[in-house]
This record gives C-alpha cells, structure tokens and sequence, in this order.
C-alpha cells in the first residue's frame, strides 16, 4: 500500500543524519534506448544537488552500472559530493573527504569465465533483431527493449540454457527489458547497508523504479523511508510517478531539511 507523500517527506527529513539513497536508470533519468546516452533530468540532478549541500545529508547513486559506466552518465567527477555504488553493491566510490573503501581482488578465474560466457552469449542472440548483449564488470546483461515480445523471450530462454549449463551458480537477475547474469551475487540491499553503516545514517530515503531495487525497499527499517517510481509491485510504502515527481519529492525534502 502506497501513500502520498507530503508528510513523510517531513518526518524523515528531521532526522539527525539522512542518507539519501536513488537508483539511476528510470529512478534520477527516464529509460532510454540507448544506455549510454541517457542522462538524469534536470529537476531530479538539480534536486540532488541540493540535498548533497546540506549538513548532515549524503547523497548515494546505488545502481545496477557498473561503476565507470555510472560515472559517465551520472556527470560525476573527482570533485562530487555524490557517493556511488555500483554493479548492484559490488563497487564503490566515495568523494576525497571520506575514506576510500579497499577495492575488492579481482578473482582471475572468474573473470576469465565471465568473458568467454559474455562471448557465448553474444553468439547466442546473433540474428535476433534488437536483443543485444552488455559487457558488465561482473559478468553481463542482455537487452531486449527493442526486440519484439517473442524475439526477446527467445533471446533470454537462449541465454539463460546457457548460463545455467556453463554458470549455474550465477544469480539471475530481471528488470525492465533486461536479463542479468553475474558472478556476485550482492545486491542494491549490500549496497545500502554499507552505505548506511559508513555514514552513520539515522535514516535512510531509497527511490528506485524495478525490480532489483525492491532488494533494497525490502531492506529498509523503521523510520527509513522506501519510495517506489513508477508501476510495479513494491515494499516501498511510497509511490511516485516518475523521475519528475520524484524531483518534487526530493526537492521538498530539501526545503524541509534546510529550514
Ligand atoms: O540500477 P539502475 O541504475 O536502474 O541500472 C539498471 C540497468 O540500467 C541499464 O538498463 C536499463 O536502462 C537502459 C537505459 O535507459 C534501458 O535501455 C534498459 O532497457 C534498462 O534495463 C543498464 O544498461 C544496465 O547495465 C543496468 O544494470
């Protein structure tokens, strides 16, 4: 059940140390054909710039990008105050102030495995009109947005006989038009927690628009605040339309938080 959201927004923007926690694609930016190009609105990066200015208030992108990519179309530089979490809890970056976490060692063998399976994958959805297959750090995803419904079932069921005969301890993982495959297994919930532990937060705001977000809505406790974008079953207990309405959102968290 979901809520409007005027009041919550200032109930939680009293606590004593927020950490504002937004997935990125469909959540900050509108879905987009092409995932490079895509960039947040206006109104939601004008929002966040805000909150990242005011005490007591961190500002995260908790996204399913790998962390290079993220940086590319999040425009973040060495110099944003905005923390990052990337590949659905795996990578990490934080701004100069705050200590660095360790980078994890890179495990060879599954990196070696993880690009002959990308390679297979792709050889898999050859000649499958607008399926296509994503390099990830941690393995890959394969798109379907612009394949018809049956050419994109065809592509996952392909991809998916592979994996589990080649990966079958990968996770699996859907979303919008999407099928992941990787070799970790955390999620945007490992990415939070870490992010709440590291900031001390007393309360916790998290927007995201699919699926694997709700591992992170699921995650969150009293006194946090889960906000679902757009359709779609939820543990948020708040919705909003769309990246526009969340701007409103966040903005209003701002102008609560500052005055
Ligand atoms: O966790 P997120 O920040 O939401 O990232 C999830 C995936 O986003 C990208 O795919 C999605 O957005 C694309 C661009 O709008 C769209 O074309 C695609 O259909 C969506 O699934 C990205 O390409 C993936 O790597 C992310 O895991």
């Amino acid at each position: 059940m979901t809520a409007q959201w005027a009041e919550v927004v200032r109930s939680v923007a009293k606590t004593e140390r927020l950490l504002v926690a937004l997935d990125f694609d469909g959540t900050m930016a509108p879905l987009g054909d092409e995932p490079m190009a895509v960039r947040a609105l206006p109104e939601t990066a004008a929002a966040v710039a805000r909150l990242a200015e005011l005490p007591d208030t961190t500002v995260a992108f908790v996204s399913g990008r790998q962390l290079a990519d993220l940086r590319v179309i999040a425009a973040h530089d060495d110099r944003s105050p905005i923390w990052l979490t990337g590949s659905h809890g795996v990578e990490h970056w934080r701004p100069a102030a705050v200590a660095q976490p360790v980078p994890d060692q890179a495990a060879a063998g599954e990196e070696v495995s993880a690009a002959a399976l990308v390679e297979e994958a792709q050889r898999s959805v050859e000649g499958i009109d607008g399926a296509w297959v994503e390099p990830k750090a941690y393995g890959f995803a394969l798109h379907t947005r612009l394949a018809s419904p049956d050419d994109g079932a065809r592509a996952r069921s392909g991809v998916d006989a592979m994996v589990a005969e080649r990966a079958p301890e990968w996770r699996r993982r859907t979303g919008k038009d999407i099928a992941e495959y990787t070799w970790r297994h955390e999620g945007k919930d490992a990415g939070v927690a870490r992010l709440r532990d590291e900031t001390a937060a007393t309360a916790v705001l998290f927007a995201g628009d699919d699926v694997t977000d709700e591992d992170a809505l699921r995650s969150l406790r009293e006194g946090d605040l889960g906000v679902r974008v757009g359709d779609g079953e939820t543990a948020a207990s708040v919705r909003v339309s769309g990246p526009l309405e969340l701007a409103e959102l966040l903005t209003a968290l701002a102008d609560a938080r500052a005055s």
